[in-house]
């Protein structure tokens, strides 16, 4: 097997097993969320198949598709060389668009998640930016999660207001307005990551919006919380 090869097994597999931290933290119900993977290197990704149920996803059903969401099943490298795998008869997410849209276009992302996790999609209804007044959002959002414009789903519509969005934010996470949540990361697991410390915020700040004014959080402690948490926690 060829190293390409190796490799959409192995993203296949983490982007199917990333579908159950979905439900795990509660951020999805039925099918409304998906996880997508770029396969590094070449102008693929996988994303879950659309309209099965989580319980239901295989690694092999994770569709391979190219960078405009059209399923493909082989490449031919420079060097004439085929190599093919095998795609499932399932057509990939409705989100395919938008997901393919922002790897074409933030060549630094390896991941995107969406959901309609329930606070985060009603600050998405409201059309309101979450304010930057938590330390965890400082660390893991660097400021406000703003919010995108409104797009129809299907085309790269999504995508243009994800990247429109986030190039001129820290965030990796766009609220996008009446719809929910999209999320970035460096690979798939940490905009993951992102959809649930999203959802988290979205919840905390909603609920100290019931008690009174959130109490700001100035500029330079953000940035300073934002680059500890960025290049020191964990290490
Ligand atoms: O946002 C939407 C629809 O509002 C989608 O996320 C779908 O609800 C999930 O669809 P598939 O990934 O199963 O196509």
């Amino acid at each position: 097997m060829s190293s390409l090869q190796d490799t959409i097994a192995a993203v296949r597999q983490e982007v199917c097993r990333l579908h159950a931290e979905l439900t795990r933290y509660q951020l999805v119900v039925w099918t409304a969320g998906n996880v997508s993977g770029r396969i590094p290197g070449h102008e693929l990704m996988v994303i879950k198949p659309s309209g099965v149920s989580y319980d239901d996803l295989t690694p092999e059903q994770m569709v391979v598709t190219d960078l405009h969401g059209v399923p493909v099943d082989s490449i031919t490298t420079g060097t004439g060389q085929t190599i093919s795998w095998h795609n499932p008869a399932l057509s990939p997410s409705s989100d395919t668009a938008a997901h393919a849209y922002v790897y074409r276009n933030m060549p630094e992302v390896g991941g995107v998640v969406h959901t309609h996790s329930t606070y985060a999609t009603a600050w998405a209804a409201r059309g309101e930016d979450i304010p930057c007044v938590l330390t965890m959002m400082g660390d893991e959002f660097g400021g406000p999660i703003p919010v995108g414009p409104f797009a129809l789903i299907g085309d790269d519509s999504i995508g243009h207001g994800i990247v429109e969005t986030l190039k001129h934010s820290n965030s990796p996470a766009v609220l996008m307005q009446n719809h929910g949540p999209f999320t970035i990361g460096k690979d798939a697991r940490a905009a993951v990551k992102a959809a649930v410390m999203c959802e988290e915020v979205a919840k905390t700040v909603h609920v100290s919006r019931q008690l009174g004014e959130p109490l700001p959080i100035d500029e330079a402690k953000i940035a300073s919380l934002f680059d500890r948490y960025q290049n020191v926690y964990g290490r």
